[in-house]
């Protein structure tokens, strides 16, 4: 299917992610099997330049779900629809390949912890999300020279570094490898990741756990930017600051076992819950 939404009609935003009727459990392969179920009946809708904020008590599922939506968990059933100018993607079907190229352009992560490769200096692990989406260079059948490549990766590398001076990450740092950085630094380099790219769908989990006040700043001053260029972003926000500055609904994670009960949502959130938009 091709979508002629236009992402830029404020009037008509375009839906983005359709969750729909969800369902996962843990097998507990080191307890006899036993099976822990996390997700049930979450069906949720985020159009374009809106954040939608999870919110519910700890171990209610919030993560998992972010990590089914990323294509990294499997599911029990259910659709999780993205919507793309090529065409729509079921996330809980969806082949490897599938979820891959969805990732490489379409779809960013933002999760609590880096998870870089070794040696490699931070600013190319923010670069080299560019480099991925640079149809020219990553496409199947891409005839980019060493020259081409070499101009890319200049030009990523000064993207990276105007983002990494925005998010005060000190310059001494910006060629070695983060594995040694403070949570803080980590979670900078992450955000710097997550954000260079524009996405159709951004998924940030707890982007300003390790943060201070004045980066969390800039990561509200960030999150705001990608919806006002029509990014649906999804997001686990126990900041309470950030998350009433930046989510435009707050979606209360279903209990598990309670058919019909949402979970009460923070009373500074109560008059933005829209519990229509929850199938619990
Ligand atoms: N890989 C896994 N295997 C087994 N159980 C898991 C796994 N990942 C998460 N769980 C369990 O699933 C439940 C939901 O965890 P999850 O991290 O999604 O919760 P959360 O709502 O994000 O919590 P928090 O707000 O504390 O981060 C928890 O009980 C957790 O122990």
């Amino acid at each position: 299917m091709t979508m002629t939404t236009n992402l830029t009609n404020q009037a008509h935003p375009a839906l983005v992610l359709d969750v729909q009727d969800v369902h996962k459990h843990f097998t507990l392969h080191l307890r006899d099997g036993r099976t822990l179920p996390v997700l049930q009946r979450v069906s949720l809708q985020v159009h374009a330049g809106e954040c939608v904020a999870l919110v519910g008590a700890s171990g209610q599922g919030k993560s998992t779900l972010m990590k089914c939506l990323y294509g990294s968990y499997g599911v029990g059933g259910g659709r999780m629809l993205v919507h793309t100018p090529d065409g729509t993607l079921d996330m809980a079907t969806a082949t490897p390949h599938q979820v891959l190229g969805l990732r490489r352009r379409d779809m960013a992560y933002v999760s609590q912890f880096l998870r870089a490769v070794p040696r490699v200096p931070a600013i190319d692990v923010v670069a080299e999300r560019l480099l991925q989406a640079d149809p020219r260079l990553s496409d199947v059948g891409a005839t980019a020279s060493d020259a081409d490549w070499a101009e890319a990766a200049q030009a990523a590398r000064a993207r990276a570094a105007v983002l990494f001076a925005r998010l005060n990450l000190p310059a001494a740092l910006w060629e070695l490898p983060p594995a040694t950085f403070s949570g803080g630094e980590q979670q900078r380099v992450n955000i710097a990741r997550g954000f260079i790219q524009p996405a159709r769908l951004l998924l940030l989990d707890e982007p300003t756990a390790s943060l201070d006040a004045r980066n969390r700043r800039v990561v509200i001053e960030l999150i705001e930017e990608a919806k006002a260029a029509g990014t649906a972003v999804v997001g686990i926000f126990h900041d309470e600051e950030v998350r009433d500055a930046v989510a435009s609904r707050c979606i209360p994670m279903p209990t598990i076992g309670h058919d019909s009960q949402c979970t009460a949502a923070p009373a500074t959130l109560q008059a933005a819950l829209q519990p229509e938009t929850l199938t619990p």
